[in-house]
């Protein structure tokens, strides 16, 4: 997804065709709640009509001209006003409830179908689309309050229109003239809000990009991570104004569209003021010339004001309605956007491994705009033995992972599973045959349990199970010296108040602990048919990174797997050892035969074990 400025610029029958899902969801969701929402709303509409109608039979009773003179229809009347007045009192708090009971009940449906479709997103192509996130942003936005405000303004509407209705009705009897004047100072009040609101949502979707830089800015100020470095180097000053620039920005975009609706406005508003000025003048002259009685006079004061009042109102309602229906628009385009992966219908079942993966010409860049990755990669990855995959930064490494994994298919080529390409299996299932860790683990604000346990949930509950896996990766002893074991929050995020006291609830792990947990988490899937193994221990130090290869060779004998690794003495004992340059595999063999071809591995091999000579040896030049 590129291109932003052409997003958003639907109009209101296009934009009218999201009052249909956003009005189901809420009907689905909170049937009660709506139905007396519908109610209050529609006898709020009527309610000013009937006040005015009301006063105006009282003052023509109490002056004697009217039908109804009489002190006992008088004091029915006066008890209809002070009911019609006690409701008008009431019905705005109960709106407010009703309203915000609505956006909490389908707030939370809203969000869990949101997030259940980026859940069914099966590749990572939509994470680093930056189009995509910003759709994605104003989707969650959506989800939180938009579909109510779609409801309410399409019921506010209605609420206004019978208010005019009612309104231009009565001033009909009075004046046929004046109704029309009214009116036609109204709809270009309504044609303007409705103008504003899509040139408002544009300027949305057009600053998302600008407040997600202004939020990285301000995320990298506040975190942990990157506090160390900004402290050292003294880039806070910098980027916080990197972050007050971008925020410059997005002020201005807004400001121009303020400014723009504000002298729209006070222009309309104006016109509005000189139709309500003369219709009261005229009123006032008729009264005195005695063609209309103090109460057509009272109906009519507060039918112009009204009309004009809920003109202005109808037109703000259409236009945060269409403002709503434009931003909900970002919210049915995630929720339906499907998966982002191709998958044979049916999908084939996809059997225990038995041959091996082979990777047949693979070709691949991350979009058109990207250079070539991998270009023309053939690998064989034989099911039960272990591959080590080197070569120098940016080689493909972790790219190949990412196709194996199927994060990405190939743009051409293919990746076959015992012969079958990936395509034509259940994504999900595949992903169950697999045991993963990557280069960019995850760390997570979890209990130790949790962060394990979370690399197969089935097992999560199983001590033991989690306990082995934390064994196998060396991080039990840790773990068990926790305060509270392996229930310890891994954290230094406090949940409330109450955790700040407790100075056992945040524990913090360094950079090696972390990736043994991640390997622990890998470990808890090691009945999977392959094992990817990205960089797994990059950040231990010696003697661990020596016990976790140990462990590993243990693990990975008679299995599948395929190991990354800088280190090349911790590859050398793997069956197969592949050096892929430039997009290309260049050699594949085992050590012995590696070394023996004199290629780009022994290279790399000898330039690492003389940096260890001389380092052991003390000499300078080794
Ligand atoms: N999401 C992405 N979008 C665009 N380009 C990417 C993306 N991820 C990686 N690349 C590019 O693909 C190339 C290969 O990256 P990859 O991470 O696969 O290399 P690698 O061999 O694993 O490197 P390293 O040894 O540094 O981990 C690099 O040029 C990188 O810039």
């Amino acid at each position: 997804m590129s291109g932003r400025t052409d997003r958003v610029t639907t109009g209101p029958t296009r934009a009218a065709w999201g009052i249909r899902p956003a009005w189901a969801l809420a009907a689905r969701t909170a049937p009660g709640t709506l139905t007396v929402y519908v109610v209050v709303m529609l006898a709020g509409g009527a309610l000013p009509v009937l006040a005015a109608w009301l006063t105006k039979l009282i003052l023509d009773g109490l002056v004697g001209g009217g039908p109804l003179g009489g002190l006992g229809g008088l004091g029915w009347l006066a008890l209809g006003l002070a009911g019609a007045g006690a409701l008008a009192a009431v019905t705005p708090q109960l709106t407010t409830y009703l309203r915000a009971e609505l956006d909490r009940a389908v707030g939370l449906v809203a969000q869990d179908r949101l997030f259940a479709a980026v859940d069914d997103f099966a590749g990572l192509g939509r994470f680093e689309d930056p189009g995509f996130l910003d759709r994605l942003r104003l989707a969650q936005q959506a989800a939180g309050g938009t579909p109510g405000q779609i409801v309410d303004g399409v019921l506010g509407g209605v609420r206004s229109a019978i208010t005019v209705v009612g309104f231009l009705g009565s001033l009909y009897v009075l004046s046929p003239l004046l109704t029309l004047v009214v009116l036609g100072a109204g709809v270009p009040v309504l044609v303007a809000e409705i103008a504003l609101s899509r040139r408002r949502a544009r300027m949305f979707w057009n600053v998302g990009g600008i407040e997600r830089r202004e939020f990285f800015y301000s995320d990298l100020l506040s975190s942990a991570e990157a506090a160390k470095e900004i402290r050292l180097f003294g880039t806070g000053g910098y980027l916080r104004g990197r972050m007050i620039a971008e925020r410059r920005e997005a002020n201005a975009a807004k400001r121009a569209v303020d400014r723009r609706e504000s002298w729209i406005q006070s222009g309309l508003g104006l016109l509005a003021a000189l139709v309500a000025g003369g219709g009261l003048l005229w009123a006032v002259a008729a009264a005195r010339a005695g063609r209309l009685s103090v109460g057509d006079l009272t109906v009519l004061v507060a039918g112009v004001a009204g009309v004009q009042g809920a003109l202005t109102a109808l037109a703000g309602e259409v236009a945060r309605a269409h403002q709503a229906l434009l931003v909900f628009e970002h919210y049915t385009a995630v929720t339906g956007a499907g998966n982002d992966l191709v998958t044979a219908t049916p999908p084939r079942p996809l059997p225990p491994l038995r041959r091996g993966i082979e990777l047949r010409d693979v070709w691949f860049r991350y979009s058109e705009e990207h250079p070539w990755v991998l270009r023309g990669v053939d690998l064989w990855i034989p099911a039960g033995r272990s591959v080590a995959l080197v070569g120098l930064n940016g080689a493909g490494k972790s790219t190949l992972v990412k196709l194996l994994c199927r994060f990405y298919d190939p743009t051409r080529g293919a990746v076959l599973w015992d012969g079958v390409d990936l395509r034509e299996f259940d994504v999900t299932h595949l992903r169950q045959r697999i045991g993963a860790v990557f280069q960019d683990y995850m760390r997570y604000d979890l209990t130790a349990t949790d962060n394990i346990g979370l690399g197969d949930l089935a097992l999560r509950e199983q001590h033991d199970r989690v306990r082995i896996a934390a064994e196998r990766a060396g991080i039990h002893d840790e773990i068990a010296a926790l305060p509270q074991g392996y229930d310890t929050m891994l954290s230094r995020i406090f949940f409330s108040e109450r955790d700040r006291e407790d100075q056992t609830t945040g524990t913090v792990l360094s950079g090696g602990q972390w990736q043994r947990l991640a390997l622990a988490r890998a470990f808890l899937r090691d009945q999977r048919d392959l094992m990817v193994l990205d960089e797994p221990s990059s950040g231990l130090d010696a003697e661990a990174e020596h016990e976790i290869h140990t462990s590993l060779r243990r693990h990975r004998r008679r299995r599948t797997s395929l190991l990354i690794s800088h280190r090349l003495g911790a590859v050398r004992d793997a069956d197969v050892i592949v050096v892929l340059r430039d997009g290309r595999v260049v050699e594949q063999a085992d050590h012995v035969t590696l070394m023996a071809t004199g290629g780009e591995y022994a290279r790399l091999f000898t330039l690492q074990a003389a940096g260890y000579q001389a380092a052991a040896t003390g000499s300078e030049e080794a």
